[in-house]
Parts: structure tokens; C-alpha cells; sequence
């Protein structure tokens, strides 16, 4: 398929030394220090740097002999299994972020490391993705989050190349993608964009975990995550998301608003479709307070025009009141996103997510990725085990609850 074969638009390897040592108030992150980088290490992202910034490597102090390396600004020169909060914390997760210096990023970073999205007993590792012009940006955002001393944060390495920093992740969350301005469709950043999802989908095939999850926010996302997905055969597809889950918060607020109910009273909202102004957010199967929406809201026309309106266009607003794309919602929406997908769904409840078509039940096209209702199921330690297109809407609830122009916009959205 031609999606599949997009060329890289990166070099397949770029390898810096590092340079840079630094030193740290908290006693637990003393002795950092950058050291080289080796083409091919085979645990752990190797730390770039810009080539204006190659200095001769620093010598590892004396007393740190024998010790674990440490590659980035964080380093583990201390025992973790030794220290007693950590004893009954999870094993360390490794989790990839590229676009890492722009504006989704800022917010998003803060709330993994803070425990907010993987839970206070679940360490992590972040792989953060940038490029040469944003190296330094890079190392800003690094510098803040060893500022931040967040205790779950064990590690955090920056890199520009993603076959070094996809290495072993178990969570690839790709922001990096040029955004939109005023008066462009989503669809316009394809070209720019499809790319960027061509390489680093074949980064994640050769490196990630087998099962790494990953959720594509870079638009226009559903058609980025197919590429990236494409790239990527030795991932199952079903591990692929496109993020329509800030359209679901959307909704959910619009909903909410009319109802004059609080935004915890809205459930059952789908988003169908692309993330794009082609979404069909379903206001048929939303619930409020347990009941439908429409027979709460009870306004036909405003369902069916205003409320779609809305939320089709309410990215492109925000833009033009900003003059730059949703970014703190976004980062907010991703961590809802994540979390849907790790923990078990709600007995009765769905969550929007674009992924793989193939097999669906609502007479979606086949290959393509859109986003319907999912439920997740999760093993016991925390990690998505599967997710599931239930069929929360049946095929028969689809055929006959569904106006035929409902059925059409979903269908051709
Ligand atoms: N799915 C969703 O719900 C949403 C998706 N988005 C999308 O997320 C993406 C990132 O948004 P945001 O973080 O605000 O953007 P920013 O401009 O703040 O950051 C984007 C990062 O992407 C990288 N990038 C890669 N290629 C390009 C390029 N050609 N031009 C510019 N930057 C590039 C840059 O990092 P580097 O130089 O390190 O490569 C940059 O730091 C956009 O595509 C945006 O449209 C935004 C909101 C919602
Ligand atoms: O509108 C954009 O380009 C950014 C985005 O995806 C959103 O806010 O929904």
C-alpha cells in the first residue's frame, strides 16, 4: 500500500557524543554526568546532543565505580532497589515522547512524571524525541523536569534520533508534528507530516518493545497513526490510537453545559470518524445522569446542528482566538486517553479512540484507521492486555436506533 512505503525523512542513524556534566542539589541525582554515545547500546536510549556541543567525555567519579552509567541529565549512579519508598513500586516503564520540546509536550511531560497518568507506585524512564534546531529546547525541558524532583521519574534521556530513543519503549506518545495555523485544514500538514510517521513507525518496528502501545496526536492524527502503524508490522495494529479523545472532552463539556449538569454527569459519548471537522460526535447514545441526552437535553435541532458544529470546528476557533492550536487540553485529553487504556472501562461506559478498522462491526471501511467506542481490559499489573472493539452499540442498535443520516455521516465521515 502507498502509505506504507513513504520514505524516511530522517538519516537511518545519527549518533553525537555528548557532552555536559552537571551536578544536583538532591543528594539522590548527584554525580550526573553525560558520557559518549554508542552506536548501538542495547538497554536504553542513548543521549544526543548538537554536534557544536562535542567535548571529551567526563570521567566517571571515583566513587561511582562499578556503577549503572548514566545517560542524560538523569542518572542512576544510586542503588533504586535500595531505597524503601521504592520497594513496593512497579518495574520501571520506558516511555517515548517525540515533539518533546513543543507545546503539548510542556504540559504532558509534567503529568507522567508527576505519577498522574501510570500511577504513584509506577517509575518511568522518559525517551524524549526532538531534533537538531530544538536540541536545546530539549535540554531546557530536561532541566525542568530534574527541577521538578519528581520521585517516579527515574530517568530521562533526549535524543534526535528515534532508532536510539524508541529503544525498548513500552509507550511511544507521538506529538511531534508540525500544527496548523489560521485558515488550514488538518489535512493540509499530510505532506509535512506523513513522514515524520513513515520513520518513526519503522523506528518503533525495529526497536520498541513488541508491544508497545502508541498514540498519535500529530495531525492529521487518524491518517498519521495509519502510516505509522503501516511501518510497524511487527507491532499489533490493534496497539495503534489516534487521539480523538479531546474531541470526546468536547463534547462531553457541550453536552454538559446545555444540560446545566456538571461535566462528571456525561458518559457514552463516541466520537466517529477522523479527527477532523468530518467527526460525527454522537450525541444519540450520550447519556446524562444515566439517561439518554437527547431526551435530557430535548432540543433536536440544536443536537443535531449547533452541538455537531461545535464540535467539529472547535479546534480551528481556538486557533483563531489563540493564533496557535489547543495544546493544555490536548496534553489533558492524552492522559485521559492513556488512562482508559490501562485501566478497566466501567461497566456500561466506552471511550472514543481511533484505531484499525479492520474486523469492525459498523460497516466502516476496512484498513483505514477511525475512531468508534472502545473498552479496555487490563491484566493485574497494570498494562493494557487487550482492548476491545465491544460492541457496546450492537450491529442491530447501529441498523435500527441510528437515523439513516446518522449512518451516513458516520460512515462517510
Ligand atoms: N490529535 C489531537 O487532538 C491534537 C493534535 N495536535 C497536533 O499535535 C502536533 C503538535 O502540536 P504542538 O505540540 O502544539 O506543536 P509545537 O509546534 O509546539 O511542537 C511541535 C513539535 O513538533 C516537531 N516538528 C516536527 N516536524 C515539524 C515541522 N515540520 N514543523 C514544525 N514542528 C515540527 C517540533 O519539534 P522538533 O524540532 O524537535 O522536531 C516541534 O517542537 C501538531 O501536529 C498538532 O496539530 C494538536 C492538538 C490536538
Ligand atoms: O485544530 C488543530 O489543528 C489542533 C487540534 O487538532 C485540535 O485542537 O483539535
Amino acid at each position: 500500500m502507498a502509505i506504507a512505503e513513504l520514505s524516511p525523512s530522517y538519516p537511518r542513524a545519527r549518533v553525537h557524543p555528548s557532552s555536559l556534566s552537571s551536578r544536583f542539589s538532591n543528594p539522590l541525582l548527584s554525580r550526573c554526568r553525560f558520557v559518549p554515545l554508542r552506536p548501538s547500546r542495547p538497554n536504553g536510549v542513548l543521549c544526543s546532543i548538537a554536534p557544536n556541543q562535542i567535548q571529551v567525555p567526563v570521567a566517571p567519579p571515583a566513587d561511582s565505580a562499578g556503577k549503572k552509567e548514566c545517560f542524560g541529565v538523569f542518572c542512576t549512579t544510586y542503588d533504586l532497589k535500595a531505597e524503601e519508598k521504592t520497594k513496593s513500586w512497579k518495574s520501571l516503564i520506558n516511555i517515548a515522547v517525540s515533539g518533546a520540546a513543543g507545546m503539548i509536550s510542556n504540559h504532558l511531560l509534567f503529568k507522567l512524571a508527576s505519577g498522574e497518568v501510570f500511577g504513584s507506585d509506577q517509575p518511568i524512564a522518559l525517551k524524549l524525541l526532538g531534533s537538531e534546531r530544538s536540541f536545546q529546547a530539549l535540554e531546557g525541558v530536561a532541566m525542568e523536569l530534574e527541577d521538578s524532583l519528581y520521585p517516579l521519574l527515574r530517568e530521562v534521556s533526549i535524543g534526535i534520533d528515534p532508532y536510539e530513543v524508541f529503544q525498548d519503549v513500552e509507550w511511544a506518545l507521538l506529538i511531534g508534528a508540525k500544527p496548523r495555523g489560521p485558515g488550514m485544514e488538518r489535512a493540509d500538514l499530510l505532506d509535512i507530516n506523513g513522514q515524520i510517521f513513515a520513520e518513526q513507525g519503522k523506528a518503533l518496528n525495529a526497536v520498541a518493545s513488541r508491544n508497545a502501545k502508541v498514540l498519535v496526536v500529530g495531525n492529521p492524527c487518524n491518517t498519521n497513526a495509519l502510516i505509522c502503524m503501516k511501518n510497524a508490522p511487527n507491532i499489533p495494529a490493534k496497539n495503534f490510537h489516534a487521539l480523538t479523545r479531546l474531541d470526546e472532552n468536547r463534547a462531553k463539556c457541550q453536552l454538559a453545559l446545555k444540560a446545566g449538569v456538571f461535566y462528571d454527569k456525561v458518559s457514552n459519548v463516541t466520537i466517529w470518524g477522523n479527527h477532523s471537522t468530518t467527526q460525527v460526535p454522537d450525541f444519540l447514545n450520550a447519556k446524562i445522569d444515566g439517561r439518554p441526552a437527547k431526551e435530557v437535553i430535548n432540543d433536536i435541532k440544536w443536537l443535531e446542528e449547533e452541538f455537531t458544529n461545535i464540535i467539529q470546528n472547535r479546534g480551528g476557533v481556538l486557533i483563531k482566538k489563540w493564533g496557535r492550536s489547543s495544546a493544555a487540553s490536548t496534553a489533558v485529553s492524552m492522559v485521559d486517553a492513556i488512562k482508559s487504556l490501562i485501566t478497566p472501562t466501567p461497566e456500561g461506559d466506552w471511550f472514543s479512540s481511533g484505531v484499525y478498522t479492520n474486523g469492525n462491526p459498523y460497516g466502516i471501511a476496512e484498513d483505514i484507521v477511525f475512531s468508534m467506542p472502545c473498552r479496555s481490559q487490563v491484566c493485574d499489573f497494570c498494562v493494557l492486555l487487550d482492548l476491545l472493539l465491544r460492541f457496546s452499540f450492537s450491529y442491530l442498535l447501529w441498523r435500527n436506533y441510528f437515523s439513516p443520516y446518522f449512518r451516513e455521516m458516520v460512515t462517510m465521515s
